[in-house]
């Protein structure tokens, strides 16, 4: 496997980046990092007060910075992105060019359940909601972005990942 080999997993939020990300980058014995908390550590404030303080706007500018130097770092690595990530900046574009990645195509109803049953109030775009608005908000989301998780390299839908169908899948990838 090549040793600057990165991964990026896309897709909505609630969708499991984040929780398939560390399970991935054990089982590949990479370093695990999350777009998020790297934007927090960088700029010393959490998502949601960045979206309160400065809005959605410069949360992007901030992403995208972000986003790049992780993606010049030689070095192979799995990193959770955030929902939005893709569909800014030509965000897409940075990400297929040095990094492989994978979105992860989950049926909005189970998303819905799992950030009800999470702290939404960690979530920007879904803060107050009941669960009627959460499954709208979801569904826009999912018009406004298909057009840009549609160009991951590979796509795994479903509700429960397996390391293992994706190792194959990369392998696949990497051999063609
Ligand atoms: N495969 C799964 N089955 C059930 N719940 C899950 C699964 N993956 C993630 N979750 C839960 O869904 C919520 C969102 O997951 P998270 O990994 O934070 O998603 P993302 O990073 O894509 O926003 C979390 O509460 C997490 O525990
Ligand atoms: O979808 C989005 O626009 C966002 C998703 C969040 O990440 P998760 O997808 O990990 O929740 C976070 O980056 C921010 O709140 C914006
Ligand atoms: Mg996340």
């Amino acid at each position: 496997m090549k040793n600057d080999l990165k991964v990026v997993l896309i897709g909505l939020p609630g969708s499991g980046k984040s929780t398939f990300g560390r399970q991935l980058a054990l089982a590949l014995h990479f370093p695990y990092y999350d777009l998020d908390t790297l934007i927090e550590e960088r700029f010393s404030l959490k998502i949601p007060e960045i979206f309160s303080r400065y809005g959605e706007g410069r949360f992007r500018e901030m992403e995208t910075e972000t986003l790049e130097e992780v993606l010049s770092w030689e070095k192979a690595y799995v990193l959770a992105s955030g929902g939005g990530c893709p569909c800014f900046n030509d965000n897409m574009d940075r990400i297929n060019e040095k990094a492989i990645s994978v979105y992860l195509d989950v049926p909005l109803e189970e998303i819905s359940e799992r950030l009800e049953a999470s702290k939404v109030q960690n979530r920007p775009m879904f803060q107050g909601m009941g669960s009627g608005e959460i499954i709208l908000k979801l569904k826009s989301l999912q018009a406004q972005r298909d057009s840009y998780y549609r160009q991951a390299k590979i796509k795994l839908s479903g509700t429960d990942f397996s390391t293992e169908l994706l190792f194959s899948e990369l392998i696949h990838l990497l051999k063609n």
